[in-house]
């Protein structure tokens, strides 16, 4: 177990910036999501921190030990690959017990065995174990490749998207085993995904990273609550957080959409002042028959453009002045809406978020 911390990392591949000086504290024991889309310097970072990739300017700590100079296998972590690197005619047991047969972590025969036995089971492939890793499916051999990392003893586990070939249930369940693991074995685990669910299902704290830069790091709270900028809100969420240009207007107002949507905010902007406001579209009411808004709540006329069944819930877009929305509602609430239908939205004022147009869309409110 040991903290790690980086310190202005920057790393150029030819004229590609993939790290532009990533700075990151994460605690010992902790369990810290990195998230973000495809190229933005994920893989990268774990691979300087484990040595693979040096840096060509910053600082690796692991334990409070600069790392410079220091050779991978010296390093104490462990790190698993999304193409995962195993034996093919060697059996799951084998390679998961390859690590614990090298000088530098070998284990007594038989805690070896109870240690791959124990995260076999966590993993659910304790059937396997006989098998060669040739015959496995791919989800399978994801398991082995994650298992063969948890096994060895290792000041910090880097994972990089270890569950991206499991299907949906299992990814599922695999979380909450991981999750279980991680407490069990308290070891300080930087887990690199570009799926939000996962980020914010597994994270103690989350880093939203993007083009080789941190740009927040919180708790799920804060990064869904108080995101950092348009950025960060669009990358937790589906659907996606609505966005919309609007104004503020006199009187401690803000009005959006063309003037559809009209509401008080308490920002301390100046009016005529351009923002973006953002709102969530599992915080949008649809408001019924002659129902008038909660407390706070103001009403919005729009139409419906179309609807969609996502489960027990519906995925209702709509056109509101020059704009469309999604609002997600219980399914019943939605059934009966042909498109064309006249709607009253009720956008709840304190879950309305009020960011920067410009300046890379930070968040200016709350
Ligand atoms: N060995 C390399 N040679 C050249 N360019 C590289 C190399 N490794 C990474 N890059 C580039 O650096 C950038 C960051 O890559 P990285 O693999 O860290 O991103 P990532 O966030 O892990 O993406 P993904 O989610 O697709 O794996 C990308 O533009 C990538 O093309």
């Amino acid at each position: 177990m040991a903290p790690l911390s980086l310190k202005g990392l920057r790393k150029s591949f030819g004229k590609v910036r993939a790290l532009d000086g990533i700075d990151l504290d994460i605690a010992d024991g902790e369990f810290f999501c990195l998230l973000g889309p495809s190229g933005a310097g994920k893989t990268t970072t774990l691979k300087a921190i484990a040595g693979l990739e040096p840096p060509d300017e910053g600082r690796v700590e692991i334990g409070g030990v600069d790392m410079d100079g220091v050779e991978p296998y010296d390093r104490g972590v462990a790190m698993c690959f999304e193409s995962y690197a195993l034996y093919p005619h060697y059996t799951a047991y084998d390679n998961m017990a390859s690590p614990l047969r090298s000088p530098r972590h070998r284990l007594p025969a038989a805690e070896a065995r109870e240690r791959i036995g124990r995260f076999a089971e966590l993993l659910g492939i304790s059937h396997l174990l006989d098998r060669n890793v040739g015959e496995l499916s791919n989800g399978q051999r994801q398991r082995v490749a994650l298992g063969r990392v948890l096994v060895r003893p290792a000041a910090a586990f880097l994972l990089d998207e270890p569950l991206s070939h499991l299907d949906a249930k299992l990814r599922q369940a695999m979380r909450a085993e991981l999750k279980t693991i991680g407490a069990v074995e308290r070891t300080t685990t930087l887990y690199v995904t570009h799926d939000y669910v996962e980020a914010l299902g597994l994270g103690d704290r989350i880093g939203v990273i993007r083009d080789g830069r941190i740009v927040q790091v919180g708790t799920r709270e804060q990064i869904w609550n108080e995101p950092a900028d348009t950025f960060v809100a669009n990358a937790f969420g589906k659907p996606r957080i609505n966005l919309v240009p609007g104004e503020i207007a006199a009187g401690g107002r803000l009005r959006a959409a063309d003037g559809a949507i009209d509401l008080p905010v308490d920002a301390g902007l100046a009016p005529g002042r351009a923002v973006t406001l953002g709102v969530r579209p599992r915080d949008l009411l649809l408001l019924r028959g002659d129902e008038a808004p909660p407390d706070g709540t103001a009403e919005v006329g729009a139409r419906v453009y179309v609807t969609e069944v996502l489960g027990r819930q519906s995925e209702v877009t709509v056109t509101a002045g020059d704009q469309r929305l999604s609002l997600v509602v219980p399914r019943e609430d939605a059934s009966g809406l042909a498109p064309e239908s006249p709607v009253r939205l009720g956008v709840p004022a304190g879950r309305v978020l009020l960011f920067d147009p410009s300046e890379g869309g930070r968040r200016l409110a709350p």
